[in-house]
């Protein structure tokens, strides 16, 4: 008899199993994309089962030993604590034309070539003084003469006795020499220090300046300048090199790495550098390599160049660096705090030690509270302990930083605008049936399986699925490659064509722009396989470019630079992020593409930097490419996340290997875009979306960049005005009813103490993912601007809600905004002496951003009444108006406008750009600061954290 139960169940089986299987079929997955992701997934298993079970631990561990052989390619998508920047031997050969012949710079290694350079440098001092320098191999105190100037020997004597050569001292920006007496003093008090300067600042020629100075005072323990050492990625160790050179020519500078011209064993180079009170420049890997024979002997300054790289205490260059005997300890960054405290305790740690106590009571005491209190739901105590603390560590640790912006030296250095985009580019038919067919087979399937059989921790699995994800976005073949490898034919004619990536059509659309506009490019990508594709587009488009990536020797590096800075006939620099991001200046190019994003967003930041700095003559684009409604979309909003919160939200240890299952599930997704057409981001950032008009392509000159931004905050200040509007119960008839200084006081607190909403807990999982929903960034947003009282988002959001109240409906309020953005100067002028009564400084920087754009006025009674009677339209009743400022911009400015403008109209017009957002104010959003209420108890919660601290270093 045939058993009932088990023939029902063996049916239901069956049922599933064909459900499953239509399922599957009518996904619209293709059967090459779902056999390709099937295959891929079988390899990645296998790699997985076969080596160490996390990538993340194989990434760290490159950081452990010495010199990396950085040939996996998957690594290279995933975050990453180190660089990596070392040369990679034995590698794949870069196409041979793109490597430029050039002669390559030569340290001092070999006391031979350093005596010739020596005797060369006296000669051409002799020769500018009887007039006949062929202008060869110029130096700062050449230059300096032949400016007309005569001793170049004489000394600028500081307070308490540094001699800074004067042809140095008079060639320094003013904050370069703050920078210079602020090392002076920190040694007189033997402390070491953190030099933050913002990239690009000149940190180097600082610090040279400074060991000048102390080779020439004859005073302390070495009687001037003793044996030094400088820790530097390897890209820029020959560009310390060719500064000193420069800048100071008669210090011996010898580089240890094994294409640095001294010959023999490296012992006998670090005693002969030691004893001649050289400066020995050597790589973080050759820090670990060569440990013991460096830090058995005592030397006087050990500086860390991009000092970033020991944030992460736990490595073991971290914790070798600072064994070096010294209190002279400077560490240089342009990004001394990328993800948390954590990393900040770790610099103190070295250059610094104890001055922040032991790691624990560090974490219990500083991190935590304000870890604490960054939480959208901490409570108010929380909050305040929160900025207590923060203070007081600021206190701690203020007269050990210096940190100078850009901003805030503009005056200064007159660097030329800058302007950020965020493209959001549709991916191609192709791409898209990749992705869904990866998404949907079993190694995603597994990953997001809560009762997975592969069980728990699936990190290794996650990240290396993420990856693949993003090497999709980048280029099918990129992926493709990978499956096929065995068992076909590559098809070499369709392979890498940059039509089947929705990225590369918009290089393509740029890139071509650019070179009728005569603009250069840097165009940076995480991975050398990405490089490869797109050298390839260059070559047979017939760019001239020069590509830099891991593969190319360390001693060619730093002459490709200066090739590709002095030769215009270079329009395209190809590099990864890694080793082309870091240090570098390729002012050469004006304008940047960052291909793919980073999990770490100073990653981005450092690449971009390397054309806006100091030498930068003209203005400078960037655009950051992502793939619109993939994970790139989901790293970016990390990005911004963590900008947003860098003060506030750090990494909980005891959350690490959190990840829930909604998380995941939000990562491996492919977002559709929503009724506006708008991708996840952009409709997020909605207030700092560029919009250009599709059929403005005849006019698109007179849709200036100031229009679209004005329309952006106002969209931006009408959405914050509703989600205020929607906490209040009040109806507008009551409200008209009500005594308008009441009215005004309501308002006011509402803006001031807005009603909580509820964010969920963030959980932070090292540098990968977050469980945060992300829309919660915006209302966190809208919390800060409540609470930040001084700020122009305030003043919006009050000028939205007066000009709402006495503007019925959409049509008047476009009057308005018409009206608005149609000013006449007279008025405008009006408003600016009205500004000029009432300065508010802590707008300053943010102002700036906007500045040539929108202008925001406090008008008072008077002027108020003035406007009234001149145009009765006006209907802003009180307080605040925005004006577009017509201040005379300078031509270049306008150049650039219409230059990008342009680019982008063509760009939505042509090459599937889906939006575009205006990265600085996202960024500029997301970092505005809270304000506090001042606790008493708070005070006494940081005195007690500070008092912790330091009876845990004693
Ligand atoms: N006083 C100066 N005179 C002439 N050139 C300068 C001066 N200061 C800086 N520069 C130039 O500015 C550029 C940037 O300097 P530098 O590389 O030292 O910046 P940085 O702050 O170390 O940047 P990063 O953080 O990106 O490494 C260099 O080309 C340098 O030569």
């Amino acid at each position: 008899m045939v058993d009932i139960n088990k023939y029902l169940e063996s049916q239901l089986a069956l049922a599933k199993q064909r459900c499953e299987t239509k399922n599957r079929k009518d996904d619209g997955v293709s059967e090459k994309s779902r056999s390709a992701a099937e295959l891929i997934g079988k390899k990645q298993s296998k790699k997985l089962g076969k080596h160490s079970p996390d990538p993340v631990s194989k990434t760290n561990n490159r950081e452990n030993t010495s010199a990396s052989t950085d040939k996996d390619s998957d690594d290279e998508y995933l975050p990453s604590e180190e660089g990596g920047d070392d040369e990679i031997i034995n590698s794949l050969p870069s196409s041979s034309h793109t490597k430029p012949n050039v002669k390559r710079i030569v340290d001092d290694g070999d006391i031979n070539s350093y005596n010739e350079r020596i005797e060369a440098w006296k000669k051409n001092l002799a020769a500018v003084k009887a007039g006949n320098y062929t202008g060869e191999n110029m130096t700062a105190d050449i230059k300096y003469m032949l400016e007309g100037n005569k001793e170049p020997e004489a000394l600028h004597e500081l307070q308490n006795g540094l001699c800074v050569p004067n042809y140095i001292w008079k060639q320094l920006y003013k904050f370069q020499r703050v920078g210079v007496k602020w090392l002076w003093e920190l040694h007189q008090v033997d402390s070491g220090g953190l030099l933050g300067d913002e990239m690009g600042l000149g940190k180097t020629i600082q610090i040279i300046a400074f060991l000048a100075g102390l080779s020439k005072t004859d005073s302390g323990k070495w009687n001037g300048l003793g044996p030094s050492i400088i820790v530097a990625p390897a890209t820029v160790i020959y560009q310390w090199v060719s500064h000193f050179h420069f800048w100071c020519p008669h210090l011996r500078v010898a580089v240890l790495h094994h294409t640095g011209s001294h010959v023999g064993n490296h012992n006998k180079l670090i005693r002969d550098l030691h004893a001649s009170h050289g400066i020995l420049l050597i790589t973080y890997a050759g820090v670990v390599k060569y440990t013991k024979d460096l830090t058995e002997r005592k030397w006087h300054y050990v500086i860390l160049d991009e000092g970033h790289k020991i944030r992460n205490p736990d490595t073991q260059v971290s914790k070798l660096v600072k064994k070096f005997q010294t209190p002279h300890k400077i560490l240089i960054t342009g990004s001394p705090m990328q993800n948390s405290l954590q990393e900040l305790w770790s610099l103190f740690d070295f250059m610094r030690p104890g001055l922040l106590g032991t790691y624990n009571a560090f974490m219990d005491h500083f991190a935590t509270p304000i870890t604490q209190g960054g939480y959208a739901n901490a409570t108010e105590y929380q909050e305040a302990t929160a900025l207590e603390i923060a203070k007081a560590l600021k206190q701690l640790i203020t007269p050990y930083m210096l940190r100078r912006t850009k901003a805030e030296v503009q005056e200064h250095i007159n660097l030329p605008d800058k302007n950020e985009q965020v493209l959001f580019c549709a991916i191609t038919q192709e791409q898209r049936d990749l992705y869904m067919g990866y998404l949907m087979s079993n190694t995603v399937r597994s990953i997001l399986d809560k009762e997975s059989r592969y069980g728990d921790p699936i990190r290794a699995r996650i990240l290396v699925a993420l990856s693949t994800l993003r090497k999709i976005c980048n280029h099918p073949d990129l992926y493709l490659y990978e499956a096929h490898e065995e068992c076909e034919e590559i098809d070499a004619d369709r392979f890498g064509n940059y039509r089947r990536s929705g990225k590369m059509l918009v290089v393509n659309s740029l890139l071509k722009i650019w070179h009728k506009q005569g603009h250069r490019a840097l165009i940076f990508s995480q991975s050398r396989g990405m490089l490869c594709l797109l050298e390839q587009y260059l070559q047979m488009q017939g760019f001239k470019y020069l590509r830099m990536d891991g593969t190319v020797n360390v001693g060619q590096r730093q002459n490709m630079i200066k090739t590709f800075n002095e030769n215009p006939e270079y329009t395209v620099f190809l590099a990864t992020t890694r080793v082309g991001g870091l240090g570098v200046n390729l002012t050469g190019a004006d304008r940047v593409i960052i291909y793919d994003p980073d999990w770490n967003p100073a990653t981005d930041d450092q690449a971009k930097e390397r054309a806006w700095r100091i030498g930068q003559m003209k203005n400078v684009t960037v655009y950051r490419l992502l793939s619109a409604g993939t994970i790139e979309e989901k790293i970016y909003q990390r990005q911004i996340f963590k900008h947003f919160l860098s003060n506030k939200i750090l990494i909980d240890p005891n959350q690490k290997n959190v990840l829930t299952t909604s998380t995941l599930q939000g990562l491996f997704v492919l977002e559709e875009p929503n009724c506006d057409g708008d991708t996840e981001t952009a409709s997020l950032f909605k207030h700092t979306k560029i919009n250009v008009d599709n059929n403005s392509k005849t006019n698109d000159k007179d849709v200036t960049a100031s229009q679209k931004r004005i329309e952006a905050m106002k969209r931006m200040a009408k959405e914050i005005s509703k989600k205020i509007a929607k906490d209040t119960s009040v109806s507008k008839e009551d409200e008209t009813e009500k005594d308008p200084r009441e009215e005004y006081k309501r308002k006011r607190e509402l803006l001031l103490n807005p009603p909580k909403m509820e964010v969920p807990e963030i959980n932070i999982v090292n540098d990968q993912v977050t469980n945060v929903g992300f829309d919660s960034v915006l209302s966190e947003i809208d919390i800060v601007n409540m609470h930040t009282k001084q700020d122009y988002e305030e003043n919006l959001i009050r000028n939205v809600l007066n000009s709402q109240e006495n503007v019925d409906g959409d049509e008047k309020s476009n009057c308005e905004e018409n009206d608005l953005n149609h000013k006449s100067e007279g008025e405008i002028s009006d408003s600016e002496e009205i500004n000029k009564e009432e300065p508010k400084k802590e707008m300053k920087p943010e102002r700036d951003k906007i500045d040539n754009k929108i202008n925001i006025v406090k008008v008072t009674k008077k002027s108020r009444k003035r406007r009234h009677s001149r145009e009765s339209e006006v209907t802003v009743e009180n307080l605040v108006a925005i004006k577009k400022v017509k201040k005379k911009k300078s031509k270049k400015e306008k150049e650039q406008k219409n230059d990008d403008d342009y680019v982008l109209s063509k760009l939505f017009a042509k090459a599937n750009v889906k939006n575009a957002l205006q990265h600085d104010v996202v960024v500029g959003l997301a970092e505005k600061e809270k304000r506090y209420k001042i606790k008493e108890e708070a005070v006494k919660k940081a005195k007690d954290a500070v008092r912790a601290i330091r009876h845990s270093s004693k």
